[in-house]
Order: structure tokens, then C-alpha cells, then sequence
């Protein structure tokens, strides 16, 4: 498997002695992040409450090289059991970003979640970037589809 280089930074609240995210098996493409509590923090953890949501703090910055992004998505076994999810899956984490690594949780779940410091909340995805280069035109070339969307092609 190819690895590219991505240079992680505790940040200053970090607890600096949970691990570093790594890839739990040989081929998988997530590796996950962890609940990483500023000290006032590290007892309680966080709860996120029925329709609610959560900036939980991972303790990292990230410098992700050029050409990539880092992709935060939720974990499959959280959104299951728990109805845990990212609103804005997935999370865009932009290669020029250093600060500090957040993941929005929400609990789309019926029961009161608790995150406790060092849970693993989610998993971070690398991934190559192209950026488009945007030419204004008066009109678009023809197709098939033209102006359908949203359905037009039915459901069966
Ligand atoms: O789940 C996320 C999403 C984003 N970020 C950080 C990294 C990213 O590079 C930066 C900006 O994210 P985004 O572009 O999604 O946010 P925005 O609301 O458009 O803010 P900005 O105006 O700062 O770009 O925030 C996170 O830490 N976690």
C-alpha cells in the first residue's frame, strides 16, 4: 500500500500520550481519530444529546501535502448502534489548514451519547485533490439529460 507523508502536531490542551491515529488492518482506508479532551474535560467527556451536536477536539493539527485533502467520516458501528453521525459528512480538511482538528457529532439517535476521552469518534480518509480551472461561457454544450435531474430518470 502507498503511503503518503502527512505530518501530524498535538495541539497545546492535547493529552499527548493517547495514540496516534493508525490503520487498524493492512488495506483499510480510515484511520480512525480520537476523542482528545482539554483537561477540564478528561472526566466528564461530552455528552451529545438526542438532535443535538458537538464540536469534539481530536488534539491534532495536520500538514497534509499538496494535491490531498483529509476527508472526516463517521464510523459505521457508531452510526448503527448509536444513530452518531457528522453533519457535514464528509469533513473537509484542506491541505494549507494547521489548526486544530475538530469533528462535528450528531446524535441522530434516540438516547443521550457520551463520548469519554480517547474514544474513537470517527476516521480520517486521505485523498487526492483536483481543483477545477472555471471558464464563464454564454452556453453549454448539448446532452442527453440536458435539465433533468432531481428524479427525472423515476425510481424503478
Ligand atoms: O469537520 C471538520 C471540517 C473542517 N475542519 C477544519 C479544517 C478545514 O480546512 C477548515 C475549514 O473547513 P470548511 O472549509 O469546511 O469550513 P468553512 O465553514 O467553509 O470555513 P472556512 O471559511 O474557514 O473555510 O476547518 C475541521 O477541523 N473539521
Amino acid at each position: 500500500m502507498t503511503r503518503i507523508p502527512v505530518t501530524l502536531a498535538w495541539t497545546d490542551e492535547a493529552d499527548r500520550t493517547l495514540p496516534l491515529p493508525s490503520y487498524e488492518t493492512p488495506q483499510a482506508a480510515g484511520a480512525d481519530l480520537r476523542a482528545n479532551f482539554a483537561p477540564g474535560l478528561r472526566e466528564s467527556g461530552m455528552t451529545v444529546y438526542p438532535g443535538a451536536r458537538g464540536l469534539v477536539p481530536t488534539g491534532l493539527r495536520l500538514a497534509i501535502p499538496e494535491g490531498y485533502e483529509v476527508q472526516i467520516r463517521p464510523r459505521s458501528g457508531l452510526a448503527l448502534k448509536h444513530g452518531i453521525t457528522l453533519p457535514n459528512a464528509p469533513g473537509t480538511i484542506d491541505a494549507d489548514y494547521r489548526g486544530p482538528l475538530g469533528v462535528i457529532l450528531m446524535n441522530m439517535g434516540e438516547q443521550p451519547f457520551v463520548i469519554s476521552h480517547g474514544d474513537r469518534i470517527a476516521q480520517m480518509i486521505l485523498a487526492p485533490v483536483l481543483q477545477a480551472g472555471f471558464v464563464l461561457a454564454e452556453t453549454l454544450d448539448d446532452t442527453a439529460r440536458g435539465a433533468g435531474g432531481f428524479g427525472s430518470t423515476g425510481t424503478g
